[in-house]
């Protein structure tokens, strides 16, 4: 056998920069080591199978570092292309899905039978880590039905929900017992003349929801744009960040997909979360650079400073 030799120099010297990498990470391994992270994966987002392979590797990264990693995902379009397949057209009011019972079927089998099926498996690649539930198991998340407001109407969207209650305690045991929850936004009715009912809620709605009903330290929401952009569509200018006054403001100006989720972010951070980020989750590992480094990218909405609302 011949044995491969290299000069110790050399190998000392590529290996420093990955040693650097790590180190430089210990403050916020430090800063962040046991809090719970509420990751949102938008159906957007999920466009190609390494972005999905990297998604996963950054959460379970996430979980041996030490933190406590929770996945609510969307799928609005898995859900419309399932939809059109069935021949069934999409149609939204006011950011939200019209939800028929027909729909409602077909969104719950898209998003907690492929969807949430297959974020599982790409994060049990790494162990028997991910655990997939709905809002329906252990009552996890209750809602009634939500009307939208468009043009100053109430209409009815059908089987669409408004959360009304989280019990977070399955999800808290599923973390305390080292696992990834993955979270599908369907919740159960809480109406008792529609027991066994449930209600398709908004996935960015479902996650802020979930963030603060856990403590959660941070809420990250990934979708298919840099962040919020300050004049869309007119510019790509980014909103780096900004307090939960200057997004109330900004609200009325936003347009339908950002609505939920910049809803959702302000619900985050009004009810104790430290931050809500909005990231591009287009770019591979975007959490991790997120989390663990100062090259932060996309939206973040911190708290207004005490005394200021
Ligand atoms: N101010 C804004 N900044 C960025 N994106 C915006 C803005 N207003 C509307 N959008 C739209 O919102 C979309 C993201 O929402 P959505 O399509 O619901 O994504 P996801 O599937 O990730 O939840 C963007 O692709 C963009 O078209
Ligand atoms: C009520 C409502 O609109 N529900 C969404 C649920 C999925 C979702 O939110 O997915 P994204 O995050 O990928 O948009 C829908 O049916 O499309």
């Amino acid at each position: 056998m011949t044995a491969t030799t290299e000069p110790q120099s050399t190998r000392r010297h590529t290996a420093l920069p990955k040693a650097r990498t790590l180190v430089e990470a210990l403050p916020w391994l430090t800063r962040h080591h046991g809090r719970t992270v509420v990751i949102k994966f938008g159906g957007n987002a999920m466009v190609d199978e390494s972005l999905k392979a990297a998604f996963a590797q950054d959460v379970v990264f996430l979980r041996q570092a030490g933190l406590k990693p929770v996945v609510v995902h969307g799928g609005g379009p898995q859900i419309s292309a399932h939809l059109d397949r069935l021949g069934l057209e999409s149609e939204f009011k006011a950011g939200l899905r019209v939800t028929t019972p027909e729909a409602m079927d077909a969104v719950r089998m898209v998003l907690a039978g492929q969807v949430q099926r297959e974020l599982v498996g790409l994060l049990n690649q790494h162990g028997p880590l991910a655990v997939g539930l709905t809002g329906e198991d252990a009552h996890l998340m209750a809602a009634t039905q939500h009307y939208a407001h468009v043009d100053g109407e109430r209409v009815d969207i059908g089987r669409v929900g408004e959360v009304t209650g989280i019990d977070p305690g399955i999800v808290r045991t599923l973390l305390d017992d080292g696992r990834i929850p993955v979270i599908s936004s369907i919740a159960h009715s809480a109406d008792a003349d529609d027991a066994g009912g449930v209600f398709n809620v908004n996935a960015d709605t479902a996650a802020a929801a979930l963030a603060v009903a856990l403590g959660a330290e941070t809420l990250m929401v990934l979708t298919d744009v840099e962040g919020l952009y300050a004049d869309w569509p007119h510019s790509d200018d980014v909103i780096s960040r900004l307090t939960a006054s200057e997004l109330e403001e900004l609200l009325p100006e936003l347009a339908s997909g950002m609505v939920p989720k910049m809803e959702g972010c302000l619900h985050a951070v009004r009810g104790g979360v430290t931050t809500a980020r909005v990231i591009d989750g287009r770019v591979q590992h975007s959490i991790l650079l997120e989390i663990f480094t100062d090259e932060g990218i996309g939206t973040m909405v911190v708290p207004d400073p005490e005394g200021q609302q």
